[in-house]
């Protein structure tokens, strides 16, 4: 294998030397038995495998040695009862000793095991900061968004004939409360919609009190709001005490008995409106384009809720959610758009893809990942029995992507601001030892000078290559302290790479460590900012 010319800064590509930023290609895993694995890059303009096959110089790898399965399965094993701390340093040595002859070539960094599922002598040790009631509320949100429920419902279309900002009469006011009323029994059906129709009723109900204080001045907020009260009791046919109770229970303004908030996360919205201060508005407001994206994408038709409140806009994002850059500044960017630096004659194209795809022009109809060796319903870690259908798989080793019903994993591409372009972040937390998502890419041979991860052993080779195709794994930056590393585990006696988490916290950009061996033919300085950045300087080394 061959890489590209770090020195000039070129790929050549169809004869023709381009410009190589070095983010623009894809992976490039060593199957040799060491560890570690080289990153991507942004786009490099390669449409096919045999294109590069022959015009590179040396090769661009990266390696997951310490996840080759009998390797990585052995020293798995072997390191179980070491200390979780020395994670590291574990890795580093097998590194250093698992590459000692490897040649220079940018490697990422190898993980030889599996981080452990808990660290309960930690927890109990380092006192945690506990989320705010606001990040709860948040969280909440992520996890509907990315969950398997239905955010749209079919219900008849009975907007409201009045707007709020036509000011709220008795009239009118008792025709919302009539509304709400007809909406609950639809609502049982979609939380969300309840969720809407509560926090409207709640708009509506404050914007009756501030109604009747112009009508009636000589009238105190708490008599206004009384009077409020004893009229949408009426109309509810709900006893004004316990409406009242509520309330000032700070639970929520519910208008009914039946669209009163039951289980998690919506209860909360409608307590915002009472318990919850304006951080709560500003937080939203801020993450408005990122849960746009993601409700647009996952649940193309959420907007029709909003009918019910006279709300309803057009889809802003459509597509794949994660062909949607999101950025602290504004509404979301196409993600082809963040690559308009690079000089590709056809633009940035990535298809985002499920499963890894495989050559056939190479393998046929083989799947190269498959090990003939291993006894595929048996999971080589917890030797419980694996199948595709929920129903019968027993494996739990990593229960959110193999042997379940899958959700999407709740990451979103996000702009950096840093200098790194794109990165990873989770939407919600990842427990360490749980698997973010598998590396899904291209699987084909012969790539030279771009980076794939490689895979199999040295008699049935093969490599993942996500220049083309593949899913968000792609977009996953290098830091010296990484929250995450690759991992190499076996699903029904095919070879899969799974990103691992190390303990990833909502909010948090998805890292891994692209190893020294990676570093050392980079000719750019490391971005991640941790303190103890090992290649903050690379850029200038040798000038
Ligand atoms: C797999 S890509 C990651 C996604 C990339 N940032 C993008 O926008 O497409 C790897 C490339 O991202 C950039 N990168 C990743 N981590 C970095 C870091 N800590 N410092 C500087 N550049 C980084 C480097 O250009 C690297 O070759």
């Amino acid at each position: 294998m061959t890489v590209v010319n770090l020195k000039l800064g070129m790929v050549e590509h169809e004869g023709r030397l381009c410009p190589c930023d070095d983010a623009r290609a894809g992976y490039l895993f060593e199957v040799s038995g060491q560890s570690g694995f080289l990153s991507g890059r942004e786009s490099c303009p390669v449409t096919a495998p045999s294109i590069s096959r022959t015009i590179h110089e040396r090769p661009r790898h990266k390696t997951v040695s310490g996840l080759r399965p009998s390797k990585s399965q052995a020293i798995a094993l072997a390191m179980e009862d070491v200390e979780s701390d020395n994670d590291d340093a574990v890795a580093e040595d097998c590194l250093k000793s698992s590459n000692a002859t490897a040649p220079p070539v940018r490697q990422f960094h190898c993980d030889t095991r599996f981080p452990q599922r808990k660290r309960t002598a930690n927890d109990l040790a380092t006192p945690k900061l506990q989320p705010s009631s606001i990040d709860k509320f948040i969280l909440g949100i992520w996890r509907q968004v990315h969950s398997p429920i239905t955010l749209s419902v079919s219900f008849p279309d009975r907007r409201p004939e009045f707007s709020l900002r036509t000011g709220i009469s008795q009239e009118v006011f008792r025709a919302i409360n009539s509304l709400c009323r007809t909406y609950c029994d639809q609502s049982r059906s979609s939380r969300a919609l309840e969720m809407i129709i509560q926090s409207y009723w709640v708009e509506c109900f404050q914007a009756r009190i501030a109604s009747i204080r112009i009508e009636h001045p000589e009238c105190t907020n708490v008599e206004a709001r009384m009077i409020a009260l004893k009229e949408a009791c009426s109309t509810l046919g709900w006893q004004e005490k316990e409406l009242r109770n509520r309330i000032n229970r700070g639970r929520c303004g519910v208008a009914t008995k039946k669209l009163r908030i039951r289980g998690l996360g919506l209860s909360d919205l409608c307590r915002g409106r009472i318990g919850f201060d304006n951080g709560l508005t500003t937080r939203l407001r801020h993450l408005a384009p990122s849960l746009e994206v993601a409700a647009d994408t996952l649940h193309p038709g959420w907007r029709d809720l909003l009918r019910v409140v006279d709300q309803s806009g057009p889809r802003r994002y459509t597509g794949h959610p994660h062909e949607w850059v999101t950025v602290d500044t504004g509404p979301a960017l196409p993600l082809q758009d963040t690559y308009s630096h690079l000089p590709l004659p056809n633009g940035f194209a990535y298809q985002f893809v499920e499963d890894c795809v495989i050559d056939q022009d190479v393998f046929g109809s083989e799947d190269p990942r498959r090990d003939p060796g291993l006894d595929p319903d048996l999971c080589q870690i917890c030797k419980e029995k694996q199948s595709d259908n929920a129903t019968s798989n027993c494996c739990s080793c990593f229960p959110n992507i193999f042997g379940c019903v899958r959700c999407p994993s709740p990451v979103q591409i996000f702009h950096t601001a840093t200098g790194k372009n794109n990165g990873v972040v989770a939407r919600c937390p990842f427990e360490r030892g749980m698997a973010i998502a598998e590396f899904v890419g291209f699987i084909t041979l012969g790539i030279d000078g771009l980076d794939v991860m490689a895979g199999g052993t040295p008699e049935r080779p093969y490599q993942i290559f996500q220049g083309n195709l593949g899913n968000f794994t792609r977009f996953i930056n290098h830091s010296c302290r990484p929250n995450c590393q690759f991992q190499r585990f076996y699903w029904c006696g095919v070879e899969r790479v799974i990103v691992v988490s190390r303990g990833v916290e909502a909010g948090s950009e998805i890292t891994v460590d692209y190893s020294d061996f990676y570093w050392r033919e980079l000719k750019k300085n490391c971005l991640c900012g941790e303190p103890g950045c090992r290649f903050a300087h690379q850029g200038e080394i040798g000038l």
